[in-house]
């Protein structure tokens, strides 16, 4: 059962290994109701990999995570009817137009399809989708198919929020329309969990920060906490500090070296 004042999210010494290769070390965290968590990390950090474990669809990990107070092994399926998420790669059905997916995924969520192409409809025309929501998804640009994906994960209202790069392929008007989005679902009392590269948006829109760095949570905080701790400038700069990474001049300089040698 839910209980009154149980975190949203918990991790518990979440563990994960792919081929006896560690990737997650006991990953503790506990994620209030309503807030935005940033989670950021290295390339091959492990974030898909915990993100993936939270929504069930990741098999073999050690620990424990819970949703909504419940051990997700235990759970049953029924509490991802409150979860939304847009995955980092995403596969859509190339086939359908965005209407007959959009009913799809709905009824995936429970919606009926009345409600869902209704919705669907809706939030498409608030991302200037009018007109192709009867075209086949396969014509669509990378930045329309993932505002596809965003409409889709918001569709059934959901209570916990997870993107994985969800700002992949916008352009920056829709980045500016999507961060007001983010902070007004907050607002409303969503969580959002929401890993990202983009290091600018992370510090803006995130009101806790947390750093996944060799398989374990190596800063949590808000950026103004994170950064009083650390003196660095912007997230950007934290994270290189965070992660011990100096040598971006150096790379750069050995790589377009290597690129003009013929
Ligand atoms: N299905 C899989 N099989 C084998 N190894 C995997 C699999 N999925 C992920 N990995 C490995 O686990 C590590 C973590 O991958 P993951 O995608 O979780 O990282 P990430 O932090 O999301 O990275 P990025 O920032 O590049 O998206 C990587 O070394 C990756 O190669």
């Amino acid at each position: 059962m839910e209980t009154e004042h149980a975190p949203i999210l918990s991790m518990e010494k979440l563990t994960m290994s792919y081929s006896g290769t560690p990737v997650l070390k006991g990953v503790n965290l506990e994620v209030e109701s309503g807030q935005v968590i940033g989670y950021i990390g290295p390339n091959g950090a492990g974030k898909s990999t915990t993100v993936r474990i939270l929504l069930g669809l990741q098999q073999g990990y050690g620990g424990t995570a819970r949703l909504f107070g419940e051990n997700i092994k235990t759970s049953g399926i029924a509490y991802k009817r409150r979860i939304g998420y847009v995955p980092e790669t995403a596969e859509v059905y190339d086939m359908l137009t965005a209407r007959e997916y959009l009913v799809f995924t709905g009824g995936c969520y429970g919606l009926d399809a009345v409600k869902a192409e209704k919705k669907g409809q809706q939030l498409m025309n608030q991302f200037g989708l009018a007109n192709v929501f009867d075209t086949r998804l396969s014509s669509f640009s990378k930045g329309m198919r993932q505002k596809v994906l965003i409409i889709a994960s918001l569709l059934h209202n959901p209570d916990l929020l997870f993107f994985d790069e969800p700002l992949s392929g916008l352009d920056a008007n829709s980045v500016l329309v999507f961060k007001e989005i983010l902070a007004k679902l907050a607002e409303t009392g969503k969580t959002v969990f929401y890993s990202s590269h983009i290091m600018d948006v992370v510090e803006k829109i995130s009101d806790r920060i947390v750093l996944l760095y060799d398989g374990q949570i190596a800063a949590d905080g808000s950026f103004e906490e994170l950064n009083a701790q650390n003196k660095e400038g912007s997230l950007e700069d934290l994270f290189n500090q965070l992660t011990g990474f100096h040598q971006h001049a150096q790379i750069a300089e050995d790589f377009v070296s290597l690129v003009e040698e013929v």
